[in-house]
């Protein structure tokens, strides 16, 4: 089994982008595909917690199939929309278009953007932790590959709601605040019952103590051909 470094693993997405052609939200879509495949179906309420970088981004197209599926579906964003780009911000205005034209017979919609640096009221904190803590399903997608600096503010507070919740938890490539090259939590990580890490797994992964945030591991391709 082949391991990568968040190094790596951003070095073989670039080349499967610019050496190969394979547009990056054809890869977003694999992902969110093959996360979809281990999200269980069977329960009502689902929240989607997304970051504002890619990893984001396929939270936000799981949140997409999991609507459109007829599900009652929150999103929690960490950061404003106004930061986000590409992939990521195309998956986001899908969502807000959806949600101002809703399935008649699925009204259950809701985005909640938090901007973090204390700019957001108690009350919107308490009803986005409230959501998570009620929810039967909850979809990590705050950090994937990109983490880059101990996880502090909103973001170690909704870890921490996200970990207090007996939702079943699935993370879309790694547990948010692991370090996926040391398998280590960055200050706090998710406890998750389920990773689907994305083509290959992690080095951090071959570290025992990263099983106590990964929960079940599995590995999903997204169609980036084995050899680059
Ligand atoms: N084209 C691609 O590169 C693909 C990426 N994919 C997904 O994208 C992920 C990587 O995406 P990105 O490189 O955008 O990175 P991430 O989405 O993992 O995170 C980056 C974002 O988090 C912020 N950030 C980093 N550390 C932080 C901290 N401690 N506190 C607060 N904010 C912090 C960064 O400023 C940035 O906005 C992968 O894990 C995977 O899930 C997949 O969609 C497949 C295709
Ligand atoms: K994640």
């Amino acid at each position: 089994m082949r391991y990568v470094t968040a190094k790596e693993m951003r070095e073989i997405d670039r080349k499967a982008i610019e050496d190969y052609g394979i547009p990056g939200i054809v890869l977003m879509e694999n992902a969110v595909l093959k996360v979809l495949k281990h999200i269980p179906r069977d329960r009502d309420k689902y929240t989607v917690i997304a970051g504002a970088g890619n990893n984001g981004g396929d939270g936000l197209g799981v949140a997409r199939y999991l609507y459109i599926e007829g599900k009652s579906v929150s999103v929690v964003l960490l950061g404003s929309s106004s930061k986000l780009k590409g992939d990521a911000k195309t998956n986001f205005e899908i969502l807000v278009r959806l949600s101002k034209n809703k399935n008649p017979e699925n009204e259950e919609i809701e985005i909640i953007e938090l901007f973090g640096e204390n700019s957001d009221s108690e009350e919107k904190l308490e009803h986005a932790r409230g959501v998570v803590m009620e929810s039967e399903v909850i979809v990590d997608a705050i950090f994937g590959t990109g983490l880059s600096s101990e996880v502090k503010g909103l973001y170690r507070d909704m870890v921490e709601s996200l970990n207090q919740s007996k939702g079943y938890k699935v993370s879309v490539d790694i547990p948010s605040g692991l370090n996926g090259d040391s398998g280590e939590p960055m200050g706090v990580a998710v406890k998750a019952d389920k990773t689907v890490t994305l083509q290959y797994p992690k080095v951090g992964f071959e570290n025992p103590s990263s099983k106590e945030y990964t929960g079940e591991l599995v590995v999903e391709s997204i169609s980036i051909p084995p050899w680059i």
